[in-house]
């Protein structure tokens, strides 16, 4: 904990310091993203969901959409399935779209639980409920070696988020905790990247901010340095030459789809460090890496130039 380290001064300053925040963030919508990279220990959940209660009860509407990879990565060895992923994107039988609703299932109800203990009023949401993550096929565009789009199974996009169950919820003042599954419209329930959820969600509810928490201190250069600011220019450089891979490549192109579409700022921080979440809204120590927009149109969103045919 940062307090445990601070006199009484430093802490009465850091209090004070929090005030112009809460100020102009009073309503304010932030969409956080909680890998499951950074939710791989009880006190950090446990910390998270503190975090999220102060957040909620100073006057702020936070909406989390969880992940869970680890998790469900831990359960499919458990059932002898094996992992395989494309481009940062879970290749998705029926085995392994049950082991995606199990797993992400129990982390959903864990996070609302912690939230609750601590204070806070959480719901648990998953895409299906209400049809509100409404989805559809992925198909990967096709690379080198490839003989045409490839299918990597049950993996949504997202087609539309409708956001009346949230507001719903948020004008009672709940927070809402959504997990990373989508429904088609024959039913068909899909496995989305929470990456993808979360950026779609922070654009369609105009959140201020959109915060991805993860398991790095941010986007890192070649040589594991920290970038603190990049741009879509910057971005492209750094995927043609490998430093942004895997589970990186869907974090960046949602943060730089929803700067691009009115969210004000996207931030990928370490959900590893304590109280990560007050350090970044409630103090003016910005953490991680801040993702900016481009001026002038592109013809394609980036989450479409990364995984989408179309
Ligand atoms: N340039 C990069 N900077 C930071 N992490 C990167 C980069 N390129 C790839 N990664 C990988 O992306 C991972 C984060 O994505 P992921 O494993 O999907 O986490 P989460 O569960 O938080 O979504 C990092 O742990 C790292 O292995
Ligand atoms: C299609 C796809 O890859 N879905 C992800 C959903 C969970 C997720 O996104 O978890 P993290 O945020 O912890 O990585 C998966 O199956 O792992």
């Amino acid at each position: 904990m940062i307090s445990s380290l601070l006199g009484a001064g430093d802490k009465a300053n850091i209090l004070a310091e929090a005030l112009p925040y809460i100020q102009s963030f009073h309503n304010k919508i932030f969409v956080i993203k909680y890998g499951g990279n950074a939710m791989t220990d009880d006190a950090l959940k446990a910390g998270f969901a503190r975090d999220i209660a102060l957040l909620q009860l100073v006057g702020m509407k936070p909406v989390i959409v969880h992940g869970g990879g680890p998790q469900i990565s831990g359960l499919l060895e458990k059932m002898g399935v094996k992992s395989e992923f494309r481009r940062g994107m879970r290749v998705t039988d029926a085995q392994t779209l049950e082991a995606v609703e199990m797993a992400t299932g129990k982390l959903n109800q864990e996070i609302v639980g912690l939230i609750n203990r601590s204070g806070g009023k959480a719901v648990g949401l998953n895409g299906q409920d209400g049809y509100f993550i409404q989805a559809r096929k992925m198909l990967l565009p096709p690379e080198p070696g490839d003989s045409g789009p490839v299918d990597i199974g049950a993996v949504g996009e997202i087609e539309k988020i409708d956001t009346e169950l949230i507001s719903l919820l948020q004008t009672r003042n709940f927070v809402p905790v959504i997990m990373p599954i989508g429904v088609g419209v024959d039913g068909q329930a899909y496995n989305i990247n929470a990456d993808l959820v979360a950026g779609t969600l922070a654009r369609a509810l105009n959140a201020e901010k959109l915060i991805l928490m993860t398991n790095t201190s941010g986007v890192l250069d070649r040589n594991g340095k920290l970038i603190a600011g990049v741009t879509l220019a910057d971005v492209d450089a750094l995927i043609a030459d490998g430093t942004i891979s895997g589970g990186m490549l869907p974090k960046i192109g949602s943060a730089l789809d929803a700067v691009r579409t009115g969210v004000k700022s996207a931030h990928i921080i370490d959900g590893r460090v304590p109280n990560a979440l007050l350090l970044e809204l409630l103090t003016s120590e910005g953490i991680g890496t801040l993702i900016r927009g481009n001026e002038g149109p592109h013809f394609l969103t980036d989450t479409q130039r990364y995984f989408h045919t179309e």
